[in-house]
């Protein structure tokens, strides 16, 4: 994964989860936080109420590619929701009228305390982040500074405040290359890359944090994300393969492959693409398995479990963009895992969630996003 040199490093017999303490218990039966009034959606007939206890939800990077989708989610399953963004990436039109956003950054701890003390916040959905893997390794302590510390700002901010609830945005990157068919959540974690080292410190820290203040806690391990729920949430940087090829296309270039002689069945690199919307009610399902008096960490991968080769990708994106040129083979990109798929096993068990959507509809949905913000001009 990624396109970092960095050598692989493993903590001496480190699981991803250490120590035995993972788990998630539910203490008592489910019922109302203390405090917390009825949000939409939650009271039936006979104001009786029906589901889970009232939340507000802080999703940092709300604005962002990934966070308006699970910040759209997250409210149209009447879940209140508070959306903070430093905007060095988010696009605050990418969130729909009624989620209030705050311009602001997960370093700034004051700006923290006002917001979750303004907005009475009961738990915190933590995504904001610096993601690409080259930039890492080249600035690594900008991504320990932005990733860790901005993780251990938020924490203090939000265990001041008695946020019991956290879940954070985690990566399969922490695993880097392992040699396994499917990647459980005992896979040992060998990240390659300062980013993917930020994501496993990071969620060492949640952990920690977690058992120190008696904030329940899910750590949400990311595959490889892709497509949109709409056009206008489409992911509008070019860091990855589906907007590389994209690009390509529109630069009227041939698609890259980077490298044909891994030891995969077409010889290209495998991944386990998830589609940002399935991702986005993943975030749902954790935000709600942490409702009610749960205690406890639970670290699990969002992804499909199945994998793709980047030339069945490529073959895919030229049938539904309707331009097929054939790609060229360049040497492989240092640093990337020949196959990396989800065991989406626990997901399914823990969370009650499953992804529903195929990779034709993310290549679709993300070629609709392109050709969105990518519109061509009559000369074209
Ligand atoms: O033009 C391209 C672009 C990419 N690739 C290949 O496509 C595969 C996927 O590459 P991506 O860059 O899309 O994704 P990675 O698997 O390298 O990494 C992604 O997933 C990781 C987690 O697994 C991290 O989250 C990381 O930030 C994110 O970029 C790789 O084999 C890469 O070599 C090509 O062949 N041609």
């Amino acid at each position: 994964m990624g396109d970092a040199g960095a050598a692989p490093q493993t903590v001496p017999g480190d699981r991803c989860i250490p120590g035995g303490a993972g788990g998630m218990r539910r203490t008592a039966p489910e019922r109302d936080e203390p405090g917390a009034s009825a949000g939409p959606g939650r009271t039936g007939a006979g104001g009786v109420r029906i589901g889970w206890a009232s939340m507000t939800w802080l999703i940092t990077g709300g604005a962002g590619y990934i966070g308006a989708h699970v910040a759209r989610a997250m409210a149209e399953a009447g879940e209140r929701v508070v959306a903070l963004d430093d905007l060095s990436a988010g696009v605050p039109s990418r969130l729909p009228e009624g989620i209030p956003l705050v311009q602001g950054s997960s370093l700034d701890g004051d700006l923290l305390k006002r917001v979750l003390a303004e907005h009475a916040v009961t738990g915190v959905v933590h995504l904001a982040a610096r993601k690409q893997v080259g930039e890492s390794v080249a600035q690594p302590t900008r991504y320990y500074q932005e990733n860790v510390g901005g993780l251990a700002t938020l924490l203090d901010a939000a265990a001041g405040a008695g946020v019991r609830r956290f879940l954070f945005s985690s990566s399969a990157a922490v695993y880097g290359n392992p040699d396994v068919d499917l990647i459980t959540e005992d896979t040992p974690c060998a990240p390659m890359s300062p980013y993917g080292e930020t994501k496993l410190a990071g969620e060492w820290l949640v952990r920690a944090a977690g058992r120190a203040h008696g904030i329940a806690t899910v750590c949400l391990r990311y595959f490889n994300v892709a497509g949109a729920a709409a056009p206008e949430l489409a992911d509008t940087g070019v860091f990855n393969v589906i907007p590389m090829v994209f690009d390509r296309l529109t630069r009227d270039e041939a698609p890259r492959i980077f490298g044909d002689d891994y030891p995969t069945p077409d010889g290209t690199c495998v991944r386990d693409y998830i589609h940002v919307a399935d991702l986005a009610e993943a975030h749902l399902a954790a935000a709600r398995r942490l409702t009610g008096d749960v205690s406890g960490d639970l670290t699990v991968n969002i992804g499909r479990g199945e994998g793709v080769s980047v030339r069945e990708l490529v073959t895919l994106i030229g049938e539904i963009s309707g331009d097929d040129r054939a790609p060229v083979v360049e040497p492989r990109r240092p640093g990337d895992a020949p196959r990396a798929v989800a065991s989406a096993g626990l997901a399914a068990r823990e969370l009650g969630w499953t992804a529903r959507r195929g990779v034709r509809e993310m290549v679709e949905s993300a070629w609709e996003g392109w050709v969105h913000h990518h519109p061509r001009t009559p000369s074209e």
